[in-house]
C-alpha cells in the first residue's frame, strides 16, 4: 500500500516576482545575480532571515491548492520526420531482376530502389510529419501500440537523435533551442532505475544534489532542495528507508520510480522527458507517479511522457495526447475531445468504455486492415484543420527565451551551474555544474557508503583490490 504524504506545506512568496520589480529587460542579469536576488526576496518574505524553498509539497488528497503562476513556456514541434536506413531483405530472384534491369534487359518495376536507397538498404520512416505543442503546467502524453514510434518521438524532442537525420522544427517560445541550452533546462528520465541499494531515499537524493547542483550553492540550500523534493515526490514516509534489492528489503516499486525521477529533476528542469514512467507498476503506483508528474508540471515545467495504456484515473491527469500509429499521428488533442473525434470518424466510443483502450483497439484493428490507418490519419488532419482553435498564446511579459528562463529561475527554479557570475550569454548554460574532481569525489563517497553497508560486497572489493595490488 503506498504511503501518502502528511507533509508540511512550504509557503510560496506573495511578493511580485522581482524581475517585474527591478529587472532591466534591456540588460538581463546573469543567473548568478538572479539566484542571489531569489535569496534576498525569500529572506524578506520569511522575515526571520531563513530562506524558505518555494517548491511545493505534494499532498495527494489536496486538489484545491492553487499552483504558483509560472513564466509561460511553449514547446512547439512541426512536421517532424525521421527516417533511417535499414538493410534490405534480399532474395535471389529480386537480385537477378535488379541485375537484369541494370543491363536494360527489362522494364523497371515498383520494386526498383528510389533515390536515397540502394540495392542493400531501404529507408524506414519512423516519424512521419508529426506536429504538436506542449505547455508548462501540462502533461503531454504520447500513446500508441508497441513499435508505433513513442520513444522515437520523445528522443526527437529531447534532441537525442543524430543531427541532420531529423527533419522539421522544434522551438521553445518561438526560438530554436540550442542543444546546450536544452541540456541544462531539461531532464530525460530513463526507464531503468540504476540506484544504490544500501542508500536511503534521502541519501540518494542528497548525493544527486551534490553531484548536479553547483558547489556555489551552499550545503544547507542543497539539503532544503532535497527535503522539498522528498515532499514533492510523496516520499516523506520512505525518506529514511533504503532503496533495497533482491537481497535487502527496501522501498516499493512505485517509490523507487519516484526516487529515479527525483534524481533527474534535482535541478528542477523546465522540460521533463520521460519514456514510459509507469511501465511495470501496479495501477495505484502508476497513478501516484503521474500525480507527481502533474505536480512537477504545475511548478512551471513542461512534462512530456510516453505511456502504453493509461488507466481512466491517469487519463484524467493528462492534458494533451498524441496517438501514434506506425510513426504517424492518428489523434492529437485533449482527452476530453476523444469521444467527439471518434464519433465524427464513425466509431463512437461506447459509454463506460475506457477511451484510450477503445482508441488503441480501433487503431490496431485498422492497422490490420487492407487500407491501414490511412483513413484515420487523413481524418485527423481534416479534424485538426476544422477544430483547431487558434493558438491562444499566453502573455509572456514580452520576454525573450533567455529572459523567460532567467525569470523562471528567479521564481524558484534551479538550473545546474546557474550561479556563474560571468555576464556573457553562454555562461548561462554551462554544461557541467561541477568540476570533474568534485564529481569523482561525490561518486566515490556514494560507492563507498553503499559498499560499507554490504559487508559481502565490501569483502569481495577488498579481495579484488588486494589481488590487483599483488600483481
Ligand atoms: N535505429 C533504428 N533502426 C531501425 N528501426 C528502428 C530504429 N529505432 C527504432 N526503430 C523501429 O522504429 C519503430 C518505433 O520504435 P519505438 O521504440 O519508437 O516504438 P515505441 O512505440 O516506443 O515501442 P515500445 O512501446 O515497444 O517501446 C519500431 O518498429 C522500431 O523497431
Amino acid at each position: 500500500m503506498p504511503r501518502v504524504v502528511a507533509g508540511n506545506f512550504s509557503p510560496t512568496i506573495d511578493t511580485p516576482p522581482f524581475y517585474t520589480q527591478s529587472m532591466d529587460l534591456d540588460c538581463p542579469p546573469t543567473l548568478g545575480r538572479l539566484l542571489k536576488r531569489v535569496g534576498d526576496v525569500r529572506k524578506e518574505a520569511t522575515g526571520d532571515g531563513s530562506e524558505t524553498p518555494v517548491h511545493q509539497v505534494l499532498e495527494l488528497g489536496d486538489t484545491n491548492m492553487e499552483p504558483p503562476r509560472s513564466i509561460p513556456f511553449i514547446l512547439s514541434f512541426n512536421n517532424l520526420t525521421y527516417s533511417v536506413k535499414v538493410s534490405r531483405k534480399m532474395n535471389l530472384p529480386s537480385v537477378l531482376n535488379r541485375g537484369r534491369r541494370r543491363h536494360h534487359l527489362g522494364p523497371a518495376t515498383a520494386a526498383e530502389p528510389v533515390v536515397g536507397e540502394s540495392m542493400f538498404t531501404t529507408t524506414k520512416t519512423l516519424l512521419n510529419d508529426i506536429s504538436g505543442e506542449a505547455r508548462d503546467g501540462e502533461i503531454l502524453a504520447v500513446l500508441g501500440a508497441s513499435g508505433s514510434g513513442k520513444s522515437t518521438l520523445i528522443d526527437a524532442l529531447a534532441n537525442r537523435i543524430a543531427k541532420g537525420s531529423l527533419k522539421g522544427t522544434i522551438t521553445l517560445n518561438g526560438e530554436v533551442l540550442e542543444s546546450r541550452m536544452l541540456k541544462v533546462i531539461s531532464a530525460y528520465v530513463m526507464q531503468d532505475d540504476l540506484l544504490f541499494p544500501m542508500l536511503t531515499v534521502e541519501e540518494t537524493l542528497m548525493f544527486a544534489a551534490e553531484f548536479r547542483l553547483p558547489t556555489s550553492l551552499s550545503k544547507s540550500k542543497k539539503k532544503m532542495r532535497v527535503q522539498a523534493l522528498i515532499d514533492q515526490l510523496g516520499l516523506r514516509n520512505a525518506a529514511k528507508t533504503v532503496i533495497g534489492d533482491e537481497g535487502h528489503r527496501g522501498v516499493s516499486g512505485g517509490e523507487r520510480r519516484r526516487v529515479s525521477i527525483g534524481i533527474d529533476i534535482i535541478h528542477d528542469p523546465i522540460i521533463l522527458f520521460m519514456d514510459e514512467p509507469t511501465s511495470g507498476l501496479d495501477s495505484t503506483s502508476a497513478f501516484m507517479v503521474v500525480k507527481v508528474l502533474q505536480r512537477i508540471a504545475q511548478t512551471g515545467s513542461i512534462v512530456i511522457m510516453s505511456v502504453h495504456q493509461p488507466s481512466y484515473r491517469i487519463l484524467g491527469l493528462l492534458d494533451r495526447l498524441i496517438f501514434l500509429s506506425r510513426g504517424q499521428t492518428v489523434y492529437s488533442g485533449p482527452p476530453m475531445h476523444l469521444p467527439s473525434f471518434f464519433a465524427e470518424f464513425g466509431h463512437p466510443i461506447p459509454e463506460n468504455e475506457n477511451r484510450t483502450e477503445f482508441a488503441l483497439d480501433l487503431i490496431r484493428e485498422l492497422e490490420g486492415s487492407p487500407g491501414g490507418t490511412k483513413s484515420l490519419v487523413e481524418f485527423n488532419k481534416s479534424w485538426q484543420n476544422m477544430k483547431h482553435t487558434p493558438n491562444t498564446e499566453p502573455d509572456r511579459h514580452g520576454l525573450s527565451l533567455k529572459e523567460a528562463i532567467s525569470a523562471s529561475i528567479s521564481k524558484g527554479k534551479l538550473v545546474s551551474g546557474a550561479t556563474n557570475n560571468d555576464a556573457s550569454p553562454n555562461s548561462m548554460v554551462p554544461t557541467f555544474a561541477n568540476p570533474l574532481w568534485i564529481e569523482m569525489a561525490v561518486l566515490s563517497k556514494r560507492s563507498v557508503t553503499n559498499s560499507r553497508r554490504m559487508p559481502e560486497l565490501f569483502g569481495i572489493r577488498l579481495v579484488q583490490f588486494w589481488l590487483l595490488g599483488s600483481f
